[in-house]
């Protein structure tokens, strides 16, 4: 009988010898290594726990399933242990690296039809043996199908995309929304149902124009607008004129991925069945038409990060240039996007500029995607048509005009703003509760951290942790992730969406939150990328002298072109507390009339909101009593009843104050409008009579 004895690998890191840098991502660093007593090349992924902004337990996580699965497309760590404060894992040395490094280096157009359909062959048999184990991969992109040197394939890092899926207790102690927003599906933008494994369709199908293009549909944008596109525009697909090079099986592969119904979209194992994958080759194949030719993947990654630093230089004057940054972070396949909630504050009250800004057409534009070559199903002709008059509109950019923009702003609760809450529905004050198991094991040795979040069993046993996981992890009961995410942060909405803080400008915001910066910890570029954006967003000076002419609601929009100067600030400035001078020099009833009229439209929001505040308090509250009396339900597995219970308490009592002082606000705004509506009448009388003294 023959006897597969599985080599084991020390968990010492005196037994292995660190090669040169050949990937980083946002958490950690990836070298080649030799582990000695087995004279065998592996990669170590070294993640400096102090200085990790994921929380421990998304570490953890990653390890167990990178230990615990067992498939040839996915890949499995040997083992991995701690040593000093760093966390090394360790794995097969993929020497190809990842099919994003390889474009970037050698196909910036992208790969040969038969290359990509082989490349996601593979991929989808890893997504097929995870989801049947219940695993969402959640991070399914060009980054992470990793290449060795025969042509095999494997899906990688089970990491820090994971984080911002987990309880909502862990998702709510931290001001980030983690994710990589290029291959993000809707759904889990919008938190608003809950997502499942359809979510890596979603990927899977973005990840399938990664590899035909060499770049992620809308790649060059910044997070904040890949979200507004994903959301609000047509899918990306294939072109009929642009992607002639590629079959109609492909088109139809993509197409049947990117269905924004996610019930819509083919599992991964139907998707296996379809005829594209007939144009897949062997690894074999792979490795000649893409791997062999290639420098060693240390001199390609050392090449990319100099290629990385010049573009720095270059565009040094463009450093607050969002766009190019996301660019920067794309080349190096960075995925752990920092939705810092300032950060999109700021960018949903800059997002016209940005418009104006940027005409560079985008080949994804989706609006070119239906083309008749394109089958596109009924259902999604149907259910997206309303996008798509967004997408034809915008095919210049991929992104809505400028009237669209506003529109959307105009009704900022309402449009894809709202659905993003479930990325803004962080809320401040939660930046400084910091997650306990953050908190509380940070600055514990890491042997503390080890046996507190069982690392170092998983270095010994492999399966036994699963279970210990399952109430918390990834590992997911069969396909479900239920909805009560979006139960804990919505009650948030109020103070994300509906706070005067929304017009918060960078200065603005800077002295607010002297110290989160500096409690902020992204490693590498993230921290750096911080540190630019809060350098060059515009001063409170910008926002508040001209560029922010408008305000709906209680937000401020930042556009020139969209309020006449002059007495639409003076009237608003009791919004913001300032005094109102109807008795100006240049008072008149024109001048007033506009104003009044935008009072009274605002004064009509503002009732709208209260109403959807009041109603979105009783759901909350029903939604209390809900799980206090079911008492199984899944969130309250997740945490004790009691806590959640507490934080319910207080989210209520935060919004009914909201709604108590936007009623006083409405109320006030009333008898101003009183008072205006008096003087109007008065200055049309006193103009009248003047004319008749003058024709007199
Ligand atoms: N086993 C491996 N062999 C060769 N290269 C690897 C291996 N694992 C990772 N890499 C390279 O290192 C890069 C970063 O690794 P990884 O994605 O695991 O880090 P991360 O911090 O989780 O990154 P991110 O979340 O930004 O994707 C990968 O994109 C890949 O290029």
């Amino acid at each position: 009988m023959d006897l597969v004895v599985e080599k084991r690998f020390p968990v010492d890191a005196k037994d292995y010898r660190l090669y040169e840098e050949v990937g980083e991502g946002v958490s950690a660093t990836v070298y080649r290594a030799l582990c000695i007593p087995l004279n065998e090349i592996v990669a170590i992924k070294v993640l400096d726990l102090e200085k990790c902004n994921n929380d421990l337990d998304g570490i953890r996580r990653e390890v167990q399933t990178m230990r615990v699965t067992n498939h040839p497309n996915v890949l499995r760590a040997h083992c991995s242990f701690t040593t000093g404060h760093c966390l090394w894992v360790v794995m097969p040395y993929m020497a190809g690296g990842s099919c994003l490094h390889i474009m970037k280096s050698a196909y910036p157009e992208g790969f040969e039809e038969p290359v990509i359909a082989t490349l996601l062959r593979e991929t989808l048999k890893a997504l097929v043996y995870l989801h049947f184990h219940g695993h969402i991969h959640r991070d399914v992109k060009a980054g992470n199908i990793l290449i060795d040197s025969n042509g095999a394939i494997k899906l990688a890092d089970f990491g820090v995309s994971a984080c911002m899926f987990d309880a909502g207790d862990r998702q709510r102690s931290r001001n980030t929304f983690v994710g990589t927003p290029c291959w993000m599906a809707p759904e889990v933008m919008q938190q608003l149902h809950g997502y499942d494994f359809k979510a890596d369709i979603w990927s899977f199908g973005i990840t399938a124009l990664e590899l035909a293009h060499g770049h992620a549909p809308f790649s060059k944008y910044p997070p904040m607008k890949v979200l507004l596109m994903t959301l609000q525009n047509a899918p990306p697909g294939l072109d009929y004129e642009r992607d002639k090079r590629f079959s109609k099986s492909f088109k139809e592969l993509v197409t049947a991925c990117l269905v924004k119904d996610p019930k819509k979209r083919p599992t991964a194992e139907k998707l296996m069945k379809h005829h594209f994958f007939k144009h897949a080759r062997s690894n074999d194949f792979l490795a000649r038409s893409i791997v062999d030719n290639l420098a060693p993947l240390g001199e390609r990654f050392r090449m990319l990060k100099a290629k990385e630093a010049d573009l720095l230089v270059q565009n040094k004057a463009l450093y607050e240039d969002k766009e190019q940054l996301s660019q920067q972070e794309y080349i190096r396949g960075i995925s752990a996007w920092n939705f810092n909630l300032e950060d999109l504050k700021s960018q949903a009250a800059l997002i016209q500029d940005y418009d104006c800004m940027s005409n560079a057409e985008d080949p994804n534009s989706s609006g070119k995607q239906n083309h008749a070559d394109v089958e596109v199903p009924a259902e999604r002709l149907s259910t997206e048509s309303g996008n798509h008059s967004n997408a034809t509109t915008s095919q210049d950019d991929g992104f809505n005009n400028l009237h669209d923009l506003e529109s959307s702003l105009a009704s900022f609760p309402i449009k894809p703003l709202q659905a993003l809450k479930g990325c803004f529905d962080v809320g401040e004050d939660d930046e400084g509760a910091t997650s306990p198991s953050w908190k509380g094991t940070a600055h514990l040795d890491t042997d503390q951290f080890l046996s507190k979040g069982s690392l170092g069993a998983i270095d010994q046993e492999s399966g036994r942790n699963e279970g210990e996981n399952s109430g918390r992890s990834s590992s997911l009961p069969r396909h479900v992730i239920l909805e009560h995410k979006k139960f804990l942060s919505g009650s948030l909405i109020p103070d994300n969406a509906f706070s005067s803080k929304k017009a918060v400008g960078e200065a603005d915001r800077d002295s607010l939150q002297p110290k989160n910066q500096s409690e902020r910890n992204y490693s590498g570029p993230l921290l750096y990328r911080q540190r630019r954006d809060t350098n060059n967003l515009p001063s409170a000076e910008d926002t508040s002298e001209g560029a922010v002419v408008q305000r709906k609601g209680r937000f401020k929009v930042t556009s020139a072109e969209l309020s006449p100067k002059g007495p639409i600030n003076s009237i608003f400035s009791p919004v913001s507390g300032g005094s109102m001078s109807p008795t100006t020099p240049n008072f008149t009833a024109a001048s007033l009339l506009p104003s009044l009229q935008f009072i009274l439209q605002q004064n009509t929001m503002q009732r709208e909101e209260i109403i959807r505040l009041i109603k979105y308090a009783e759901e909350t509250s029903g939604k209390h009593a809900e799980s206090a009396d079911a008492g199984t339900n899944d969130l309250l597995q997740v945490t004790p009843a009691s806590t959640k219970e507490k934080e319910l308490q207080s989210q209520m009592i935060t919004l009914q104050q909201r709604i108590a002082s936007i009623a006083e606000e409405l109320q006030r705004q009333k008898i101003k409008n009183a008072q205006l509506e008096k003087q109007l009448h008065a200055v049309v009388g006193e103009e009248g009579k003047m004319r008749k003294v003058n024709e007199a």
